[in-house]
């Protein structure tokens, strides 16, 4: 399989404001994408950049091996696209403004939007400009949807939304994954792309600062214990611990959060009595507020 998003040193500069800094990246078909970040970082830069709604200062991106200004006609065709920004025309009601960009796509059944609008809870008789921010967002997700498009790119797709609907969302997504299309979403939460994505990018002020498999992001994410002994606690055991942060000993329980594997832990619990052990699932949250720390913050050595 190929890659459907290649971008080369992708650089945005606005005046002499940073948009985004030499980013280097790939998308391979058939992968859910995360792209998070903190208000600004330059999320919807690179989207842009992608669609060919802006320009690049310098570098290139690539769609499905081409040029996004050169075949942008082509290329459109093949993406579904929910801006950060989603507007259409509100004196429109919900089901017109659908066929009307449907027609524009060289038409969808209209059973395919009925199907998706019910799904999402989504009523098609009413007027677009009647509706809440999370009705006008259902808009922007069946209309990014509902041509089964090779490649959705889809700049904060939850914004709005009730947790209920976030969940259909999420369905959708992994429906997405499983006919082979691939997906590119941005956030600023790290839970719902958790949830999806089979990678991660993490970009702040323009740079990116992380780029991994979820499953690599959470083995290196903090685990956190509280153990209970029954003899007394050899604290500078614990404290010698590689990784190991946090440590608070409040009568026979250490409390104490690990940054790696368990085995040096378990080494140091075979020489005690344990009376009980408790672990917390990786905190992926904490792991993404560590990279979201401004730049001078950040140089300090990161638990992460
Ligand atoms: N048209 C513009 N003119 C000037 N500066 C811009 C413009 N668009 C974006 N920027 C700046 O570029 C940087 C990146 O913005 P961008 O909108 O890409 O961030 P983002 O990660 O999508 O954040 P958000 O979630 O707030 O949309 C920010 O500092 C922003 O102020």
């Amino acid at each position: 399989m190929g890659d459907v998003i290649q971008l080369e040193k992708l650089t945005k500069t606005y005046g002499s404001r940073r948009g985004l800094v030499e980013l280097d990246l790939a998308v391979a078909e058939g992968e859910v994408f995360g792209f998070l970040g903190p208000n600004g970082a330059g999320k919807s830069t690179t989207i842009r950049l992608l669609l060919d709604l802006i320009r690049p200062t310098s570098g290139q991106a690539r769609l499905f091996g081409r040029d996004p200004r050169e075949h942008a006609v082509e290329l459109h065709r093949r993406i579904g696209y929910l801006a950060g920004d989603f507007v259409v025309n509100p004196r429109q009601r919900v089901g017109e403004c659908l066929t009307f960009l449907a027609d524009l796509r060289g038409g969808v059944p209209r059973t395919r939007i009925e199907h998706l609008a019910a799904r999402l809870d989504l009523d098609l008789a009413a007027r677009i400009k009647a509706l809440s921010k999370g009705n006008r967002q259902k808009v922007g997700l069946v209309q990014a949807f509902m041509h089964h498009p090779d490649l959705l790119i889809l700049d904060e797709p939850t914004s709005g939304l009730d947790p209920l609907v976030q969940q259909t969302f999420l369905d959708l997504v992994r429906e997405a994954k499983t006919a082979g299309q691939t997906v590119f979403m941005s956030s600023h939460i790290m839970t719902e792309v958790e949830a999806v994505a089979d990678r991660v990018g993490i970009i702040r002020e323009g740079r990116l600062v992380a780029l991994d498999t979820v499953a690599r992001l959470r083995d290196h994410a903090l685990h956190r214990f509280e153990i209970t002994f029954t003899g007394p606690i050899d604290q500078a055991s614990l404290a010698a611990l590689p990784g190991i942060s946090d440590l608070t000993v409040d009568g026979p329980t250490a409390r104490f959060a690990l940054a790696t594997d368990p085995n040096e832990l378990i080494q140091v619990l075979a020489r005690h009595q344990v009376a009980s052990l408790r672990a917390s699932e990786p905190d992926l949250e904490e792991l993404f507020f560590a990279y979201y720390q401004p730049a001078e913050a950040a140089k300090e050595p990161s638990r992460a």
